[in-house]
Order: structure tokens, then C-alpha cells, then sequence
């Protein structure tokens, strides 16, 4: 995927100076978009729904084994962003996505890349727990049953209660992994659609607002749960609560209408945030 000469002239010959001039002043991120080891390597990332763009030339790269939080104010594109990472725009009408994204090297808008196997190394968990209507053992085996990844029925037990243990959930399901998905709480919904999207063996997660629909104990345990799997994954977390982003990441992204403002690393951002536009959020008169 890349953005080409022709679509770039295209897009600037419909923009007046001034316009123009706004959108290079916005893609000026402050703080390094960059880090040592990256997993993925976002460049001059925009997205489109129809003629409304959601972002602007956004460049991001997601460590290995760290969390990055996304925050901003609603509707500046911190979901948009989020899904680009493993191509769930796609299944959007309308939906364009322009510049580059690269996932250990491999550009993931590649024409020859399918995007099935790749929402397996980058997964994804959602705001609200969506575990599928079959049981709790099923949930877990699905993923792997369709990517082939083991090869009777002893190895896929096996991947199922190692998921389910790397997502908390296996002590409190260990005695009813036949029974529906559905009818465990919120919160063990929530891990054991961690749990699903851990069995398949990702590189990256990205979690969108996942605690959102859950109370504060819950919220707690997948949080904790974060910090753990940070050891063997990426993570990119989506979330309303400064809190939850000072708690569970390293690093911090600050959007605004689109364009990426401000990302460092968390401490610094809630404490000595650079740009006005992020200290305008962060404490509280923005947004
Ligand atoms: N499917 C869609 N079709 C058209 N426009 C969309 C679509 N999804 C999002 N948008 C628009 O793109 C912009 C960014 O939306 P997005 O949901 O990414 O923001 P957000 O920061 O995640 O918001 P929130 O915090 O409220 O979830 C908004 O103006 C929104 O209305």
C-alpha cells in the first residue's frame, strides 16, 4: 500500500493553500513515532470514509512487547487508527486506507496478502465482550480448528487450557469448559475473548476500549492481565480512561481530530505533555 504521486496531487489540487498548509502543520507528531524494536511501523498512515478523512498521515510504530495506549477525544480516529493495524477497515463500505503499514518488515495492504490469516497475528479484542453462542471450550478451539495449527485432539486441549490459563480465565472455567461462553460474567467474557484471540497465536493485540462494559473488579483483573501478556505480545489499547492508560501502558498516543499530536512515553505525556493540545486533555479542559 502506498500513497501514490497521482493521488497525492490529486488531493492537493482539491485543497486551498491554506487547507494545505493545515494539513502539513498536522502531521508534525511531537514526541518519536518511533522505537528500538518495532513489530509494526506505521507510515503516513490516512484513512477515508468516503470524502471525510478520519486520519491524517499518521506514523506510529508498536513495540515489541510493550503496551501503546490511544487517547483522545471521541471521534478523532483512535478506533479508525486502531483497525487499520490488521485491516478490519476493510470490511467497511467506503472505507480507504493510504501510506504504509508494516508488520515485521511485510507490508500488511500487500495485494497478495490474505487478510485472514494476518487478524490472527494481529488480533483483536472488542469494547464489548463478544464471546461466540457455543461453549466455553469451542470459543477457545475455533481459531485454531480453522488455522490448522494442531493436529488431534490431545494438542488442541492442550492449546485451549494454555489459553485460557495465559488469559486468567482457566481456574474459574477449568470444571464447565462445556457450557455456553455466553453465560459466564462480563469480565470472564471479556478474557475468554482474550483467550480466543491468544489460542491463534498473534504477535499483536489490539484491544478497543476493553473494559468499557466492565466494573471496576473486572477492569482490574484485565488490566493486570495486560501487564502480563505485554512479555510475550504487542499490545495496542484504545481507551477513554487516562487512568487505565497511566496504569497499563509505556507509551502513550494523543489524537485529535484525526492527526496524531503528541506520543510518548506515559509518564511523560501525563505529566509533562508538550503540546498544548494534549495538556488541554489531559487536564480536563478539553474533550
Ligand atoms: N464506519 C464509518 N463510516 C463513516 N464514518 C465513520 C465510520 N467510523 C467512524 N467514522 C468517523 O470517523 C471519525 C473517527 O471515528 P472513530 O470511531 O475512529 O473515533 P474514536 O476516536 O475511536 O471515537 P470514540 O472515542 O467515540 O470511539 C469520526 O468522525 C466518525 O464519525
Amino acid at each position: 500500500m502506498s500513497t501514490t504521486v497521482d493521488e497525492m496531487s490529486r488531493r492537493t489540487g482539491a485543497m486551498s493553500s491554506a487547507e494545505l498548509a493545515g494539513e502539513r502543520e498536522s502531521r508534525a507528531t511531537v514526541g518519536d513515532v518511533t522505537v528500538a524494536n518495532p513489530r509494526m511501523v506505521c507510515r503516513g498512515v490516512d484513512v477515508w470514509y468516503g470524502a471525510k478523512q478520519a486520519i491524517k498521515g499518521v506514523s506510529l510504530d508498536i513495540g515489541k512487547n510493550e503496551v501503546v495506549s490511544m487517547i483522545g477525544p471521541s471521534g478523532c480516529g483512535k478506533s479508525t487508527f486502531l483497525r487499520c493495524l490488521n485491516r478490519m477497515n476493510d470490511t467497511i463500505d467506503g472505507c480507504r486506507v493510504t501510506g504504509s503499514i508494516q508488520l515485521d518488515g511485510r507490508d500488511i495492504y500487500d495485494k497478495g496478502l490474505d487478510p485472514v490469516p494476518l487478524r490472527a497475528q494481529v488480533g483483536m479484542v472488542f469494547q464489548k465482550p463478544n464471546p461466540f453462542p457455543k461453549s466455553i471450550y469451542e470459543n477457545v478451539a475455533y481459531g485454531p480448528r480453522i488455522h490448522g495449527l494442531t493436529n488431534n485432539k490431545a494438542e488442541l486441549d492442550e492449546l485451549v487450557s494454555a489459553s485460557l490459563q495465559k488469559a486468567g480465565l482457566w481456574n474459574e472455567v477449568k470444571d464447565r469448559l462445556d457450557q455456553p461462553g455466553t453465560g459466564l460474567s462480563g469480565g470472564q467474557q471479556q478474557r475468554l475473548c482474550i483467550a480466543r484471540t491468544i489460542a491463534v497465536s498473534p504477535e499483536v493485540i489490539l484491544m478497543d476500549e476493553p473494559c468499557s462494559a466492565l466494573d471496576p473488579i473486572a477492569t482490574a483483573i484485565i488490566e493486570e492481565l495486560i501487564d502480563e501478556l505485554r512479555a510475550n505480545y504487542s499490545i495496542a489499547i484504545v481507551t477513554h480512561s487516562m487512568q487505565q492508560a497511566a496504569r497499563v501502558s509505556q507509551r502513550t498516543a494523543y489524537f485529535h481530530l484525526g492527526d496524531l499530536i503528541e506520543v510518548g512515553e506515559t509518564n511523560q505525556i501525563f505529566t509533562n505533555p508538550k503540546h498544548r493540545l494534549t495538556e488541554d486533555y489531559i487536564t480536563g479542559r478539553f474533550g
